[in-house]
């Protein structure tokens, strides 16, 4: 985003980001703890008006992945079975998808992921296309993504560890081979990466406000 603060703290309307996603994970009814994983040398964080007993602050890590594990290693002491793992910047996240996800996997009694069919023609190649790739069996991995609390401690440590690249909590239980249910979710649960996307969830959120 080219930004000189963290894009966490960007506002859309009346809130940053963050606070949209956290209200979003505060309004489900299974979520007892929420464990943000915030850098040390955050000083914002405190500042925000979160009125909740629910969060709790841990240190973020380098990457992604170790954001996740010291998220984990905070939460160990409420001894959850099933933890859910969401990106901070996807605030347009829809309570539904959330409970929906939540059902397969406790009804399953398998992880899994909110998830996109992938819908437009993918082409392979840099300057020039090389090819199309078949679309009919790709997804776009969305977040929340829900995995038994144990299973995917082990499975994120082991991995960082071994230097396996991980993206997302469902890399890391593939290469376990663990199962990952994909779990269809609105395409709108868009990341803010780019000021296109910044742009596109201000949009959102408006919309989603006036629908509720
Ligand atoms: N060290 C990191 C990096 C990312 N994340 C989380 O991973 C999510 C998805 O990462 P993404 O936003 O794609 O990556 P960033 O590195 O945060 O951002 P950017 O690509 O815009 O630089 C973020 O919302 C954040 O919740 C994290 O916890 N710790
Ligand atoms: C978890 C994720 O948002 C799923 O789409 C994505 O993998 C985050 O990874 P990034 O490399 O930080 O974009």
């Amino acid at each position: 985003m080219q930004l000189s603060h963290p894009k966490q703290y960007l506002k859309i309307e009346d809130k940053t980001v963050l606070e949209h996603t956290l209200n979003k994970m505060m309004r489900v009814p299974n979520v007892c703890v929420i464990a943000v994983a915030v850098s040390d040398s955050d000083t914002v964080f405190d500042k925000l008006a979160f009125c909740s007993e629910k969060l709790i602050r841990t240190s973020g890590g380098k990457e992604r992945a170790e954001s996740v594990l010291n998220a984990l290693d905070a939460l160990l002491e409420y001894k959850p079975d099933w933890v859910l793992v969401h990106d901070a910047a996807r605030p347009l996240v829809d309570v539904t998808d959330i409970e929906n996800l939540i059902s397969h996997c406790l009804e399953a009694q398998q992880g899994g992921i909110l998830a996109a069919k992938v819908k437009d023609t993918i082409k392979r190649g840099s300057s020039h296309s090389s090819g199309t790739v078949p679309r009919d069996d790709l997804w776009q991995a969305l977040t929340p993504q829900m995995f038994p609390f144990m299973t995917l401690r082990s499975a994120l440590s082991c991995a960082l560890q071994q230097g396996v690249a991980i993206t997302d909590e469902a890399s890391a239980m593939e290469w376990q081979q663990q199962p990952v249910q994909l779990i269809p979710g609105r395409t709108d649960n868009i990341k803010i990466t780019t000021p296109e996307d910044y742009d596109l969830a201000c949009f959102l959120i408006s919309k989603q406000h006036k629908r509720v």
